[in-house]
C-alpha cells in the first residue's frame, strides 16, 4: 500500500534555468502529487516548455534539483511519456506500429503488443484506422495517436505541451472530454500546458500560474469545479470567478512580459 508520506509523484526544489546570459525559470519550486492533474498557464516565452522538457529529462536545470517519482533524473526519464503539439508520429508507420513502437523496445512479444495498442486505438476511437498512416488521418486523429502511443506505454507521468492548440473548436472540445475520461479511469500524474484558462478549468485538479519571464510560480490554485465539468458547470458562479481570478493573474504578467520586451 502506498503510504501517507510517500515521495511527491514529481518535485522541483529551487530550479532555475539559463539559456547562456538569459534566464527561463527562477527559483521555482513545486511538488506535483500522484494523480494530481496539474495545468501550467502564463505568458508566452516564461518557460513552461522549459520546465516540462527538464522534467521529462530532455534538459537540465542550471540549479535546483527535478524529481520523479523520488529519484533525480540522469537523462531521458522513462516514467514521463510527452505529448507535444506537433504529433510527433513516425510518417513511414501504421497508426498500430506508431503505438506499439515503445512496447517493441520493451521486447514484447507480437501478441502482446498487438493486444496492448489494439487496447488503446479503441480507447481513443480510432478503431478501424489500424493499418492507416499519419498522412491520412486529420490533425485531431494524429493527435489522439500520439495520446494512444504514450499510454500504451503506461508511463507514471504524463506531460502535454499544448496539445490541442493547432485543432479546430470542436475536435479540441472532443478530445479534451476524451482526456478527462482517460484520468478519471487511470488517474495518472499529469502536467498539462494551455494557453486556454477554459482548457485549464476543465482539465486540472490544480492550476499553476507562471510569473513572466523569468519564470516563477505566482499561483498555485486548486481546482475545486465539480465533475462532469459540461456547460451547466461554465455557467456556475464558482467557475467564472475562478476564471476571472485567473484571466487577472495572466493577463498581469503578460502585460509584463510585452513591457519588458519593448
Ligand atoms: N534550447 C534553448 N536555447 C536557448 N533559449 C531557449 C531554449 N529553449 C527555450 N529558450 C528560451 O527560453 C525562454 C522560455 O522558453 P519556453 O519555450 O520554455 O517558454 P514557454 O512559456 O513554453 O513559451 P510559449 O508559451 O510561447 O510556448 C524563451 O525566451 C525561449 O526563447
Amino acid at each position: 500500500m502506498e503510504s501517507l508520506t510517500s515521495a511527491p509523484a514529481i518535485e522541483l526544489s529551487h530550479v532555475s534555468k539559463h539559456y547562456g546570459s538569459m534566464q527561463a525559470l527562477k527559483d521555482v519550486s513545486l511538488a506535483v502529487q500522484e494523480g494530481e492533474f496539474v495545468v501550467i498557464v502564463g505568458a508566452s516565452g516564461c518557460g513552461k516548455s522549459t520546465m516540462l522538457n527538464m522534467i521529462a529529462g530532455f534538459d537540465r536545470p542550471t540549479s535546483g534539483r527535478i524529481q520523479v517519482q523520488g529519484r533525480e533524473n540522469t537523462g531521458v526519464n522513462p516514467e514521463c511519456g510527452m505529448v507535444f503539439q506537433q504529433y510527433a508520429l513516425f510518417p513511414w508507420m501504421t497508426v498500430e506500429d506508431n503505438i506499439a513502437f515503445g512496447l517493441k523496445m520493451k521486447r514484447m512479444s507480437k501478441a502482446e503488443r498487438r493486444n496492448r495498442a489494439q487496447e488503446y486505438i479503441d480507447m481513443v476511437g480510432l478503431r478501424g484506422f489500424e493499418k492507416s498512416y499519419p498522412k491520412a488521418l486529420s490533425g485531431g486523429m494524429r493527435q489522439r495517436v500520439a495520446i494512444a502511443r504514450v499510454l500504451a506505454n503506461n508511463p507514471k507521468v504524463m506531460l502535454f505541451d499544448e496539445p490541442f492548440a493547432a485543432l479546430d473548436a470542436m475536435t479540441r472540445q472532443v478530445l479534451q472530454e476524451q482526456l478527462v475520461r482517460i484520468y478519471e479511469q487511470q488517474r495518472k500524474t499529469i502536467v498539462f500546458i494551455t494557453h486556454s484558462i477554459d482548457e485549464a478549468l476543465l482539465l486540472s485538479s490544480r492550476i499553476i500560474v507562471m510569473s513572466a519571464r523569468p519564470g516563477q510560480v505566482v499561483q498555485d490554485i486548486n481546482n475545486d469545479l465539480p465533475h462532469p465539468r459540461n456547460a451547466d458547470v461554465q455557467l456556475s458562479e464558482r467557475y467564472l470567478e475562478l476564471k476571472r481570478h485567473i484571466w487577472h493573474a495572466v493577463q498581469a504578467e503578460v502585460v509584463r512580459s510585452i513591457e519588458a520586451a519593448a
